[in-house]
């Protein structure tokens, strides 16, 4: 038997960076937590301790604020150019990974204006994306994560198998909640990502308030086509969707009625649906997802 070095990556995780970009008096924040991990020709500092061949961690936080006084624009493009970069510079780099999250600030009114350099932090979900870059292509990830939406009718769930443990009640009209984690795998690794983007979320957004549905994952999955309707550079869209359960108090022991008027909401438990929607003749995802 030998013991050998298996899969292995490293890198600055969470690099938290703010870019005030200043067009006179009026400004814009771009705030973002950057990681970074790298694979690649790892064995000596592993097996040895020699280090020649890993790019310290502290150079990749250092990279990454670097970069960023040129400028940072859209999260996929910086985040391509890092990737590219630590993969051409360093020879014992193969294969970079460099995943962004978008904190959303809103600019405030001040004095019944848009405010010059005043902001609040919104609480929208975040802009999320993921690029992978091998030194010949480059994958690229969009998505949004915490995005909490709630429909206030428009809901069923019954129909469901009732065994010795179902207590569930079937219900025709109820709240559906729910913070949506979606990921979607683009098939390109050029493309306007601000429209990508603000057409996925926007698509997205309609899908759940216009569907009636049964069930969150009937739901998901009208969520998903619609994007990949809407959105043709987008191959495969991935969600993770807590069910924010919303429960009508019984208020009877009051002498009260409550005709879908007073929830308690729950936190947890919570149902978690997941579930995949993609094209069938999506591309292969290669290392996009791993
Ligand atoms: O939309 C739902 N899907 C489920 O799978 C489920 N299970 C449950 O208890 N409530 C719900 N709601």
């Amino acid at each position: 038997m030998a013991i050998v070095l298996g899969d292995n990556r490293y890198g600055k995780a969470e690099n938290r960076l703010v870019r005030v970009d200043r067009d006179g008096d009026e400004h814009r924040i771009t705030d973002l937590t950057v990681s970074v991990s790298l694979s690649g020709d790892m064995s000596d500092t592993h097996l040895t301790g020699a280090n020649d061949k890993v790019l310290a961690t502290d150079t990749q936080k250092n990279t990454v604020f670097a970069f960023a006084r040129d400028g940072i624009g859209e999260i996929e493009d910086f985040a391509l150019r890092l990737a590219r970069h630590f993969v051409s510079t360093q020879e014992s780099i193969h294969a970079a990974r460099v995943g962004i999250v978008a904190h959303p600030w809103e600019r405030l009114q001040v004095g019944g204006r848009p405010a010059h350099h005043s902001f609040a932090r919104s609480g929208a979900g975040t802009r999320t994306t993921r690029v992978t870059y091998d030194g010949e292509r480059a994958w690229v990830l969009g998505g949004v994560e915490d995005l909490t939406v709630l429909n206030s009718t428009g809901s069923e769930f019954w129909g469901f198998p009732r065994d010795e443990y179902t207590t569930l009640v079937e219900v025709k009209d109820r709240i559906l909640a729910t913070a949506v984690s979606a990921t979607w795998r683009f098939s390109v690794d050029e493309a306007d990502w601000a429209d990508a983007h603000e057409t996925a979320l926007a698509t997205l957004l309609d899908a759940f308030g216009g569907t009636h549905s049964q069930s969150l994952q009937q739901t998901l999955y009208a969520m998903g086509q619609a994007v990949l309707e809407a959105v043709p550079e987008i191959a495969e869209i991935r969600f993770s969707l807590p069910n924010k359960h919303h429960f009508l108090v019984d208020l009877e022991p009051f002498g009260l009625d409550n005709p879908g008027e007073v929830f308690y909401a729950a936190d947890r438990p919570y149902g978690l649906i997941e579930g995949t929607v993609l094209r069938d003749d999506a591309p292969p995802a290669g290392p996009a997802w791993s």
